[in-house]
């Protein structure tokens, strides 16, 4: 594993004809990273893992990968495993058989190659289909097998295009799970395509959303959801008869409460109006209910969601 980030990005950009697909990606991702690369269709997540993985030149811009400069492409491809967005599988192969021959495309002998594909196969959870053609596996096998060939070099880096597209949950739950041990067991970085955002709050240390080709936001999910769409609703509960109390001591914070509904149960509504900052309310909030006295037996947030914030950084306007 090389020292220092992952992936570097400078100004990177490609179109084609006059659509630019990505106008000017800056990106730094450290190593080990899980990253979601998350956009609406056409922000030009495919476009720039094609120009990352070398198989589309840029126009412009620069880029590393694992530390070698975009200039070596032949030497990137070593270190880098894409499952593109739509892989191609020889049916008349078995798994072990397809797994092989890329093993021995990167230079193993016949028998370092079985033993890769074995141990990948064993990884992908597919040891005993091995022998099995390739037609005869499900969709859910077979990207498995596909992202079992995205590691068959041993990469520092791994680009999966949408590994869990058309899956059902138990395949999307295979796939989350090999994705998570990746980064976890060969230390290696994912950068990974998907527009299932849950998947994303589940697996990724770090996301970052393009739109129209360029960066729109960037940072760890709660980072992200904290500057795109933090929560803005709340509750808190106090003892019933210390209700009107509890509102007489909200009334000079910045948060709107009201006793609508429950009530009469203790629990409060909270709202917090626009530009006011969620953590300094809240502890503003609690601060002056224990202040008046009154105990508070709970308090919670809505958190914003990461769909919260993607919906509030793509939209059109
Ligand atoms: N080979 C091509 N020729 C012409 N235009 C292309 C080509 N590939 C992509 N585009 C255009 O470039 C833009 C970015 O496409 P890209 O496939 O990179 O986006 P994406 O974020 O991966 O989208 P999706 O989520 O739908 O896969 C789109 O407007 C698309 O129509």
């Amino acid at each position: 594993m090389a020292a220092g980030p992952a992936l570097v990005a400078t100004g990177l950009r490609k179109a084609y004809g006059r659509v630019v697909a990505v106008e000017s990606l800056d990106l730094e991702v450290a190593a080990g990273t899980v990253l979601g690369f998350l956009g609406p269709n056409g922000a030009g997540k495919t476009t720039a893992i094609r120009l990352l993985t070398t198989v589309l030149a840029a126009d412009s811009g620069s880029f590393t990968v694992a530390g070698v400069p975009h200039t070596r492409p032949a030497q990137i491809r070593r270190r880098v495993g894409v499952l593109p967005e739509s892989a191609g599988y020889p049916p008349a192969q078995s798994g072990e058989e397809w797994l092989r021959y890329h093993a021995e495309l990167f230079g193993r002998d016949r028998a370092d190659a079985r033993g890769t594909a074995r141990r990948l196969l064993s990884d992908v959870g597919l040891a005993d289909r091995g022998s099995a053609l390739i037609s005869a596996y499900s969709r859910g096998m077979r990207q498995r097998l596909g992202i079992a060939r995205a590691l068959v070099n041993d990469p520092d880096v791994v680009f999966l295009d949408e590994p869990a597209l058309g899956l059902d949950p138990m395949g999307q739950a295979q796939v989350l799970d090999l994705i998570g041990r990746i980064a976890r067991d060969r230390g290696a970085t994912v950068l990974l395509s998907t527009h299932v955002l849950a998947d994303v709050e589940q697996v990724c240390d770090r996301v970052v959303i393009l739109n129209r080709g360029k960066v729109v936001a960037e940072g760890t999910v709660a980072e992200v959801v904290r500057k795109a769409a933090a929560a803005r609703n709340g509750r808190v509960r106090v003892p019933p008869e210390q209700v009107e109390r509890a509102l007489g001591a909200l009334a000079g914070t910045e948060i709107l409460a009201t006793a609508n509904g429950r009530g009469s149960l203790g629990e409060l509504e909270l709202s917090l109006p626009a530009g006011v900052e969620v953590e300094t309310a809240a502890t503003e909030a609690i601060s002056s209910l224990l202040a008046a006295g009154v105990p508070v037996l709970g308090f919670s947030l809505e958190g914003g969601r990461l769909s919260d914030a993607f919906l509030a950084v793509t939209e059109e306007v």
